[in-house]
């Protein structure tokens, strides 16, 4: 398995414990890459590309956006900014007037097979809606996102919940399959 190159713990944390099922190891580096404006894959793909130019060989990058359908995808990609400033009842009082808090979290892997070679992107989508937060807030925006089907926040899960219909599992599913084929 490539170098997952993250500066954010609880990505970490769950990257490792998702993979932990089929007996994967992960070797990460913490480096806090500059992220360009752009659509979720322009960003995922610039932010990966940099990651292998500054690490000298191949490597795994991670974004998560938060995307809501009342603002056509926004935060999207930006959702890390809006929530520092904005915090939880912010972003909900961003929906305030509008007809739906429906929204998505996606997370997009970005691989690299080293510095000049086009990253190859793996997407994962979970849908759902923004809520007043509920549960143990520790990382980020799980206590405002409420997946579909669940009646539950990403915090108000337990991390084997969340880690089996997450956007993060979805696209770390499909990163996987891929690097599979890499090495047979
Ligand atoms: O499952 C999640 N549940 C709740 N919050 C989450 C999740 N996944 C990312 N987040 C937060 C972290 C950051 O505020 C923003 C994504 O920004 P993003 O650039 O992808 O992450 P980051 O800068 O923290 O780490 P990195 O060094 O991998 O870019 O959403
Ligand atoms: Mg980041």
């Amino acid at each position: 398995m490539p170098v997952f190159v993250t500066g954010n713990a609880n990505k970490l944390k769950e990257v490792r414990a998702i993979l932990a099922e089929s007996q994967v190891e992960i070797v990460s580096r913490e480096l806090d890459i500059e992220e360009i404006q752009g659509t979720t894959r322009e960003v995922a793909a610039a932010k990966c590309r940099r990651a292998a130019e500054l690490l000298g060989g191949p490597c795994i990058t991670e974004d998560s956006a938060l995307c809501f359908e009342a603002l056509n995808g926004l935060p999207g990609p930006y959702i890390k900014y809006f929530l520092k400033e904005l915090g939880h009842e912010g972003l909900n009082n961003l929906l305030a007037g509008f007809p739906t808090t429906a929204a998505w979290a996606l997370c997009t892997f970005a691989y690299s097979a080293g510095p000049g070679t086009e990253p190859i992107l793996f997407e994962g989508r979970t849908d759902g809606r923004i809520v007043p937060a509920r549960g143990d807030g520790k990382f980020g925006w799980d206590p405002v996102f409420e997946a579909d089907g669940t009646g539950q926040t990403y915090a108000e899960m337990s991390a084997e919940q969340k880690n089996k219909l997450s956007h993060r599992y979805r696209a770390l599913n499909k990163l996987q399959a891929y690097l599979t084929t890499l090495s047979s």
